[in-house]
């Protein structure tokens, strides 16, 4: 697997963290989907976004990337407001569902984003190698597995370099010899300088996280390494971890 990024020129705001987060507070379909939420990212790092089904993390990747009205609070990234324009080419996501051409092939499905950002064809190899595609790079996106067309809409966001990269469980259908190697691709992403916002409900991919976000019914329980989780609870395995933290967390709601 080859890392695909160069280190960024000096950029007078590098200190500023990544992403900046305050009192957000967002609703959908009349419901709270984040309450209040208060973080920040620093640069060049990977955060794991975790917590059950429905507690908010689409709904925060979707506040990252300026495409969800929210109710209160601010979000900046890179130091600018989510979703302002500068930001396009700054900032990759990839959503859940695959957003690619069907009817053309896997090169040209990344060959058509690497061109946008005006990226070569070295680039372009490198993308589908590092999703693991080479083999299949001639063939039509729609025939492709579900697994598969995830890992293309996963190259057409990486080879246009973005600073940030915010996946949305980018590692589910994958087996795990690829799923480790995408993991390792991320890290090396990170120590060129690009931060990365990953959402799993997988916790035993937490581990690959320099920091973890744990969500529960639109409120932010944690931020913290993994180790630091271990820590604070005394549970080695983090999904039991998480258990203690919402168990701790009911408890003082109930007080
Ligand atoms: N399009 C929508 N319209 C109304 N409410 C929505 C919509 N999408 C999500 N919600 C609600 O917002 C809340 C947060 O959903 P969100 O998709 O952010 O959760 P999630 O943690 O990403 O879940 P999952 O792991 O299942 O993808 C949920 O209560 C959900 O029902």
């Amino acid at each position: 697997m080859t890392g695909t990024s160069e280190p960024f020129a000096a950029d007078p705001l590098a200190g500023a963290a990544a992403v900046e987060i305050q009192g957000l507070t967002v609703r959908r379909g009349g419901a709270p989907a984040l309450r209040d939420v208060n973080l920040s990212i620093p640069r060049g790092t990977v955060t794991g976004l975790l917590g059950p089904s429905g507690c908010g993390k689409t709904t925060l990747m979707r506040c990252i990337v300026g495409t969800q009205i929210v109710e209160s609070g601010t979000v900046t990234v890179l130091g600018q407001p989510a979703g302002s324009a500068p930001l396009r080419r700054r900032v990759g996501y990839v959503t859940q569902d695959p957003s690619v051409y069907l009817d053309i092939s896997i090169r040209d499905n990344v060959r058509y984003f690497a061109s946008l950002y005006g990226r070569g064809n070295d680039a372009v190899a490198e993308t589908i190698e590092a999703v693991g595609l080479t083999t299949h790079a001639h063939h039509t996106a729609g025939a492709l597995s579900g697994g598969q067309l995830s890992r293309v809409s996963l190259a057409c966001a990486l080879v246009g370099q973005p600073e940030v990269l915010v996946l949305d469980e980018p590692t589910v259908g994958l087996d795990p010899v690829l799923r480790a190697e995408l993991w390792e691709h991320f890290a090396s992403l990170a120590a060129s300088g690009t931060t990365l916002l990953i959402s799993s409900h997988v916790m035993d991919e937490a581990d690959h996280c320099e920091n973890l976000l744990l969500l529960r019914d639109g409120r932010l329980l944690a931020h913290v390494p993994p180790d630091e989780l271990r820590r604070r609870t005394g549970k080695s395995n983090l999904e039991q971890a998480f258990l203690v933290l919402i168990r701790d967390q009911q408890v003082g709601v109930q007080r």
